[in-house]
C-alpha cells in the first residue's frame, strides 16, 4: 500500500505508480547495462576501456606513419573508430607484435632477430632496449585481431647469407607500407611440405596497400627455390644483399666459429690441399659467394627486372641510398631517407634513429657487424682471384658493378 501524503497535500493514485514503474524500468537498465559489460570483458574489451591504449603521437606523421611509443585515452576513441584510426592501430599492433623476437633456433644461422643494444654511444635521443609497444595491453590484441588479413609475400629477401639482409629488412620494416615476418621462415628451402595455407599463417596481417615480406637468405643458394617462389607468385619480387664474396666468406665462417670455436681454421678450410691451392668449393661458405652460378638458376624462372640486388657494403656506407632504390624497386614512396638514420661509432654501424614500432634509436644486435678474425693475406689474394671471373659474370648479368676487384 502506498504512504499516505504529506499534510496539505492531495495525494493522487497515479504518483506512486509511475514511481514504481520508473523503479523497475531503472532496474532493468542496470541489469542491462551489466550484462553488456559482463559480455565486452568476456569478449577481452573491457582492458581497453579503462587502461591506456597504444596511441599516436600528437603531431608529426606522414602519410600514415606511426609515431608509437605514445599513449592516449581510450573510451572516446574506441566510440568513433574511423577506419584511418583502425588502421593506425593495426600497424601498431603488428609492430608490437612483430617485434617479439622468434623462437630460438639450433642450428647456428641467424638466431633470431635481436633487439636494439643498450647503451650505445653516440645514440641520440638515450638508448636501452625494450619497447613502449610492447606495453600495449592485451585487450588491444584481442580488439584487432580480426583487423587485416595475411597475405603470401609480394616481395621476398632471397639472400645472400651475412649480405646484410637483417640490416635491410630492419631499415624496410620503418615503412608503414611494409609488413614482415621477424624470423626466417625458411619455407621454400625447409618447409615446403607444410604448405602455402602453413606460410602465409606466419605473415603478418597487412590492409590494402601494404606489402608482405620475409627474408631467408639460404633461399638464394637453394636449387628448388626459383621453381617454388614463381609457383607461388611469378610476379613475386625478389631482393639480393650481395656482399664482397670474400668478406662475405670469412663473416660466415666468424658466425660458426663463435657456435663451434674448435673447427678448423679459415685457411685450412678454404683448400681441398693447401700445397696445390686448390679451393675447396663445395665448402658452404666459398660455394654461397659463387653468385654468378647461383643466379644462373634464378633466371629460369623470373626476369631479371624482377630482381634487386643491393649491395652490401652500400648498405653500410649509405643506407638510405640504398633503401631508396630498394623503395622505389617495391612501388613504394620514398619515406625511408637518411633522416631516419645516424652513425653509431660504438657499434660502427648506421643505426636506426627509430625503430619500428618505438621511439628510441635501434642497432642491430651483437651477432650483426662482428669483429672478424685475421686471415692469411696470401689466403685472401688467392680467393679473390678464384672469385674474379664470377664476380665478373654477375656485374654483367646484373648491369652493375659492385666494386669487389678494383
Ligand atoms: N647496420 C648494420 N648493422 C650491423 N650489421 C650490418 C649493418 N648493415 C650491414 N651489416 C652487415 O650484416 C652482416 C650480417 O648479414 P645478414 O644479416 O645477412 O646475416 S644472416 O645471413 O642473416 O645471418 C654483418 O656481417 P658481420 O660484419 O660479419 O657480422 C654486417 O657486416
Amino acid at each position: 500500500m502506498a504512504p499516505p501524503g504529506p499534510a496539505g497535500a492531495h495525494p493522487t493514485s497515479a504518483e506512486p505508480l509511475s514511481r514504481s514503474i520508473f523503479r523497475k524500468f531503472l532496474l532493468m537498465l542496470c541489469s542491462l547495462l551489466t550484462s553488456l559489460y559482463v559480455f565486452y570483458c568476456l569478449a577481452e574489451r573491457c582492458q581497453t576501456l579503462s587502461g591506456p591504449v597504444v596511441g599516436l603521437s600528437g603531431g608529426g606523421e606522414e602519410a600514415g606513419t606511426p609515431s608509437p611509443g605514445v599513449l592516449a585515452g581510450g573510451p572516446r576513441e574506441l566510440a568513433v573508430w574511423p577506419a584511418a584510426a583502425q588502421r593506425k592501430r593495426l600497424l601498431q599492433l603488428q609492430q608490437w607484435r612483430s617485434r617479439r623476437p622468434p623462437a630460438p633456433r639450433g642450428d647456428g644461422e641467424e638466431a633470431a632477430w635481436e633487439e636494439e643494444t643498450p647503451g650505445l654511444a653516440g645514440a641520440p635521443g638515450g638508448s636501452g632496449a625494450g619497447s613502449s609497444v610492447a606495453e600495449a595491453p592485451p585487450g588491444t590484441l584481442a580488439l584487432l585481431l580480426d583487423e587485416g588479413s595475411k597475405q603470401l609475400p609480394q616481395a621476398i629477401i632471397i639472400g645472400v647469407k651475412k649480405g646484410g639482409t637483417r640490416a635491410l629488412l630492419e631499415f624496410l620494416r620503418v615503412h608503414p607500407d611494409v609488413r614482415a615476418v621477424g624470423a626466417e621462415p625458411h619455407f621454400f628451402d625447409r618447409s615446403y611440405d607444410k604448405g602455402l595455407a602453413w606460410y602465409r599463417d606466419l605473415m603478418p596481417r597487412t590492409l590494402d596497400g601494404q606489402i608482405t615480406m620475409e627474408k631467408t637468405p639460404s633461399y638464394f643458394v637453394t636449387r628448388e627455390a626459383p621453381a617454388r617462389i614463381s609457383a607461388m607468385s611469378k610476379d613475386t619480387k625478389l631482393i639480393v644483399v650481395v656482399r664482397d664474396p670474400v668478406t662475405r666468406a670469412i663473416s660466415d665462417y666468424t658466425q660458426t666459429l663463435s657456435k663451434r670455436p674448435d673447427i678448423p681454421t679459415f685457411e685450412s678450410l678454404t683448400f681441398k690441399n693447401r700445397t696445390t691451392g686448390v679451393i675447396d668449393t663445395s665448402w658452404s661458405a666459398i660455394q654461397i659467394g659463387i653468385y654468378a652460378k647461383h643466379l644462373e638458376h634464378w633466371l629460369r624462372h623470373f626476369p631479371i627486372g624482377q630482381m634487386l640486388f643491393v649491395s652490401g657494403e652500400r648498405l653500410i656506407s649509405d643506407p638510405a641510398g640504398e633503401l631508396g632504390r630498394v623503395q622505389d624497386f617495391l612501388g613504394l614512396k620514398r619515406i625511408i631517407t637518411d633522416k631516419h638514420f645516424y652513425f653509431n661509432k660504438t657499434k660502427g654501424f648506421p643505426c636506426l634513429k627509430k625503430a619500428e614500432g618505438s621511439s628510441k634509436p635501434h642497432c642491430l644486435g651483437k651477432t650483426k657487424g662482428r669483429t672478424h678474425p685475421e686471415i692469411d693475406r696470401e689466403v685472401v689474394q688467392r680467393l679473390r682471384t678464384f672469385y674474379r671471373p664470377f664476380n665478373l659474370k654477375f656485374y654483367q648479368m646484373t648491369g652493375h658493378d659492385f666494386g669487389w676487384d678494383g
